[in-house]
């Protein structure tokens, strides 16, 4: 990326300070390359089957999508097969041209909503079509311009991959590139810092002190490899769902030995530290940038972006109406990481060891195995739950089982018309069991003497769509008469005893119909001697008759 100095802040009148009223837009000033509006997935390509070229190695294509990692050492885009979610591949080889098309984001996820946007890139909420978890994805807005501007981005993933074990930095998943793009998938947050600014706008001193204790550790680690962040401010800070405070935006991290040979890119001037004006960049440069953050944080505090005020801040002088209002003792604290002088600044480790963020770090010692316990916790019920559920669906088709083996029903075929209604369309509206895998079908045919010993564990509970269905119609229609199904329960006597008449009579007799044919006045005018019993069930008359099994 070109680099780009900063131009010298204007001397202008700038007394409102104070955060605007969040309107949903935040407004940062920075000297960043130019926003430019994109769209992702309209790269068009007539020729390219991408189901087929996920993977492969062998084309410099910027349409194909290539895995990037640097785990193994270096860089392994080009030789590395793109790890695709299995129900990607099955759409990828089910679906025709309409998954052609997609990039391999689309096929591997489902874009849910957009969680911010920065410089560099957008970053969507997205749901993982092979685990069907959340995860955020962050897409770069440029397209590579050149080897060296890739080779640039790229470089953010390296950070990533090498940050990610870190509990205060943000956890990443994989990154491929396709269309001359970047896309990384980390893991979801909650908010970042600035959101959970203006969501709370006071923000307790315990909370203050627990927020920077995170961000020291983050940054320690990076600090121990002498590497600088260079973009430290809010935005760049998310909070998970324990509330831990996590570094993320890698996208600046510098060699501290690289930086000060004009391989350095400034983030944000609100943030910045007086002496990259000059050209110095270093470790104390992200120590000013987290004191004047959490200046920002504790005092709900506008930074300004250039004027007076800006100066003033860099001069060590800190408006007195805002600092006041916190305790002295953090007021030390920031004063201290915001010294004009880099050399007077504190060290990631002196901060540390200050009094109140060692006595937090001893506690949170002592509660760790708590903090770990209710971790395990949180996930086992989630876990469990899913097992009930499974649980559930098993015990559903064991009955099911069960039943069949016992005769109490058959499943209905695609090719049986079911009896309770004549219209076959409408009789098994596209089964909702086969769009949902592993819950049993909840059409089925009761076979009319077919013995049951219990009437309240009868199935009729699973018959629910089925009685909807017909009490939906109130009075059968004509059409309905002819084909209302006997599902009553039956007695299991009369039922043997039904079956032995059913047999014999079926020697002598002509084979009869199981069907009950309604007259139009609402009365059944089958033979009388059919009807075996009548009794009401759940509000609805229930007939016991005679029928045929076959
Ligand atoms: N993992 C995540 N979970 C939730 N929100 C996220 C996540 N990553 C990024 N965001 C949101 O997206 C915004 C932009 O992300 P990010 O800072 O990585 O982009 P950028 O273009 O590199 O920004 P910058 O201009 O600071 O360089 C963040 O401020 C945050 O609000
Ligand atoms: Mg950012």
């Amino acid at each position: 990326m070109d680099k780009q100095r900063l131009p010298m802040p204007e001397i202008i009148n700038d007394d409102k300070h104070r955060h605007k009223q969040f309107n949903g837009h935040f407004d940062s000033n920075r000297f960043r390359p130019p926003k430019v509006k994109t769209r992702y997935i309209a790269v068009e390509n007539n020729n390219l089957n991408r189901s087929q070229s996920f993977g492969s190695c062998s084309a410099n294509n910027s349409q194909i999508a290539h895995a990037i990692s640097f785990r193994g050492g270096s860089e392994c885009s080009d030789a590395g097969i793109l790890p695709t979610s299995p129900s990607a591949a099955a759409a990828s080889s089910s679906m025709s041209t309409m998954s052609c098309n997609m990039s391999h984001f689309e096929q591997c996820f489902e874009r849910l909503t957009k969680l911010g946007e920065g410089s560099f890139g957008e970053v969507f909420q997205v749901r993982d079509r092979s685990d069907s978890r959340l995860y955020a994805v962050k897409i770069s807005k440029q397209l590579f311009r050149g080897e060296q501007y890739r080779a640039e981005r790229l470089e953010e993933v390296r950070r990533y991959e090498e940050f990610s074990g870190h509990e205060n930095c943000i956890r990443f998943i994989r990154a491929w590139e396709q269309y001359d793009r970047l896309f990384m998938q980390m893991e979801l947050c909650r908010e970042s810092l600035e959101q959970y600014l203006y969501r709370c706008r006071h923000i307790p001193e315990d909370r203050i002190w627990h927020i920077l204790l995170d961000l020291l550790r983050g940054l320690k680690s990076l600090h121990d490899r002498n590497l600088i962040h260079l973009d430290i401010k809010l935005e760049n800070v998310l909070i998970d769902d324990d509330d831990t405070c996590k570094l993320a935006d890698f996208g600046l991290v510098i060699d501290v030995d690289k930086a000060n040979n004009h391989q350095a890119t400034e983030g944000d001037s609100r943030y910045m530290a007086p002496e990259i004006l000059q050209g110095h960049f270093s470790k104390a440069a992200d120590i000013f940038s987290l004191g004047i953050a959490m200046l920002e944080l504790s005092c709900y505090m506008d930074l300004p972006s250039n004027g007076p005020l800006w100066h003033e801040l860099r001069q060590g002088k800190l408006p007195e109406e805002f600092i006041s209002k916190i305790s002295v003792e953090l007021q030390q604290v920031i004063k201290w990481m915001m010294s004009p002088d880099p050399r007077q600044r504190a060290t990631t480790e002196q901060l540390l060891a200050h009094p109140r963020l060692a006595r937090m770090q001893k506690q949170e010692k002592s509660m760790v195995t708590l903090k770990l316990l209710s971790k395990c916790f949180r996930r086992s019920r989630r876990a469990f739950w899913l097992k009930m559920c499974n649980l559930k669906t098993a015990a559903y088709r064991c009955l099911f089982y069960l039943l069949e083996i016992l005769h109490l029903y058959k499943p209905i075929t695609s090719s049986q018309t079911p009896m309770y209604n004549g219209n076959t369309a409408t009789a098994a509206p596209s089964s909702p069991s086969t769009s949902v895998a592993g819950v049993p079908r909840l059409e089925f045919q009761l076979v009319g003497s077919t013995p049951i010993g219990n009437r309240d564990c009868y199935i009729s509970d699973f018959l629910l769509a089925m009685d909807m269905d017909l009490s939906q119609h109130g009075t059968p229609t004509a059409c309905e008469r002819e084909n209302l199904v006997n599902s009553t329960p039956i007695n299991h006597n009369h039922l043997t005893a039904n079956r032995q008449r059913s047999s014999s009579a079926r020697k002598t007799q002509p084979e009869k119909s199981n069907l009950l044919s309604v007259d139009e006045n609402g009365s059944f005018a089958t033979s009388p001697s059919k009807v075996l019993e009548t009794s009401s069930f759940r509000g609805k008359k229930l007939f016991t008759v005679d029928v045929d099994e076959e």
